[in-house]
């Protein structure tokens, strides 16, 4: 998570002081419309790269969707520790298939 984190603290920066020429700071700008609307983007074209089997790109799309998703969290006010602690919360319970996804799988 330390790059991830470190994108975290940058955008957060850019937030709190406007730095010429950043593109954080244009969305910042934007607003919630906007940074919303590059999240779905870059969701579709995570599926659409993936979708065609093409790695290097859904690399590359990944990068992009995870760049607006810590754009988004800054821009909601969630602290990057609380997603962290979420994440750990959940990797302590293992076995999460519902039932119901299973009867799903067998049909
Ligand atoms: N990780 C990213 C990152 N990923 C994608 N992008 C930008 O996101 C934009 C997405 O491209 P699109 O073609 O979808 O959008 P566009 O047509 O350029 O612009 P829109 O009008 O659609 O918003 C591109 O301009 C990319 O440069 C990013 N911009 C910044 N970062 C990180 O943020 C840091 C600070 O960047 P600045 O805020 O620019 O200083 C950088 O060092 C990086 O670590």
């Amino acid at each position: 998570m330390d790059v991830l984190q470190e994108l975290y603290e940058t955008v957060l920066s850019r937030k709190e002081a406007q730095v010429e020429g950043s593109y954080t700071c244009y969305l910042f700008e934007k607003g919630t419309d906007k940074i919303l609307k590059k999240c779905g983007e870059e969701c579709s074209e995570v599926i659409i790269a993936a979708k065609n089997k093409k790695n290097p790109e859904t690399v590359g799309e990944i990068s992009d969707l995870l760049y607006h998703l810590m754009v988004l969290m800054v821009n909601e006010g969630i602290p990057f520790n609380e997603v962290e602690a979420e994440l750990a919360r959940r990797s302590e319970k293992t076995g999460n298939l519902k039932q119901f996804h299973q009867v799903d799988r067998d049909s």
